[in-house]
């Protein structure tokens, strides 16, 4: 399995500091290896961005999917992508957001997103979001493909199902999107956006430690 990441987003924060690391995020930035982090890790350090640095929600989701859309572009050109699509699916919370996000972003950079978002929170942030979509020709699928269409009309998945507050077992709702991931061929694009580390993870949904390339 190859496992591709970006220190986009990392450069992005000791820039961003000037060098005045957040405590939580310090050991993550000083090692050159990075790995996946735990649910309490990825939560408390967003407790610090809000609480301490006062970051908004929509100024962390914008950053998170800009990242994540950044490293797409980074590791697959639009030549590798070609005529294909990009499916991004979105969860009902924040990641789902980031995912949405991410769309436009992809969008604004050349590529053709479309995005499965099957169940809805009505609040102000994600109809925005979602409309900012619609208005920038950014499709909504009313159904999860099937697999064999997948494999032929997508270049690769974003997963922005869930975060750090996914509890299982995954909810019907989102049982054939998981397992849509698990069996694609396609590359199957994920983050730990309260780190905005992007990690491209070629298989499947599991967590898993990530190599360095
Ligand atoms: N904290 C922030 O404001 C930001 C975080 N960012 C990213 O958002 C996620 C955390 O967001 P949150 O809304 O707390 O949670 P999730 O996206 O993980 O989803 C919660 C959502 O999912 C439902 N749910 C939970 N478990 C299940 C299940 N087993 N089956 C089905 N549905 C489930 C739950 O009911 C909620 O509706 C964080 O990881 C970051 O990636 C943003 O980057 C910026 C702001």
């Amino acid at each position: 399995m190859k496992i591709l990441q970006s220190i986009h987003s990392i450069s992005y924060f000791s820039k961003l500091f000037q060098g005045t690391l957040l405590k939580n995020t310090k050991r993550y930035l000083s090692t050159r290896t990075m790995r996946y982090i735990e649910q309490e890790e990825a939560i408390s350090i967003d407790q610090e961005l809000f609480n301490d640095y006062r970051f908004s929600v929509d100024q962390l989701m914008e950053l998170a999917g800009l990242s994540c859309a950044t490293a797409i572009a980074k590791t697959y050109s639009m030549e590798k992508v070609g005529n294909k699509s990009i499916l991004v699916i979105c969860g009902p919370g924040n990641n789902g957001g980031d995912g949405l996000v991410c769309a436009r972003h992809l969008k604004v950079f050349g590529y053709k997103p479309v995005i499965y978002y099957p169940v809805r929170t009505e609040k102000q942030l994600y109809n925005n979001l979602t409309t900012q979509c619609t208005n920038m020709a950014v499709p909504f699928l009313q159904m999860l493909p099937e697999l064999s269409t997948v494999e032929c009309t997508f270049a690769l998945i974003v997963d922005a199902v869930f975060g750090f507050s996914f509890k299982p077992p995954v909810r019907e709702a989102f049982v054939a999107s998981i397992d849509l991931m698990k069996k694609a061929t396609v590359p199957v694009v994920r983050y730990v956006a309260a780190m905005r580390f992007q990690c491209i993870d070629q298989s499947s949904h599991m967590r898993k430690n990530v190599e360095e390339t």
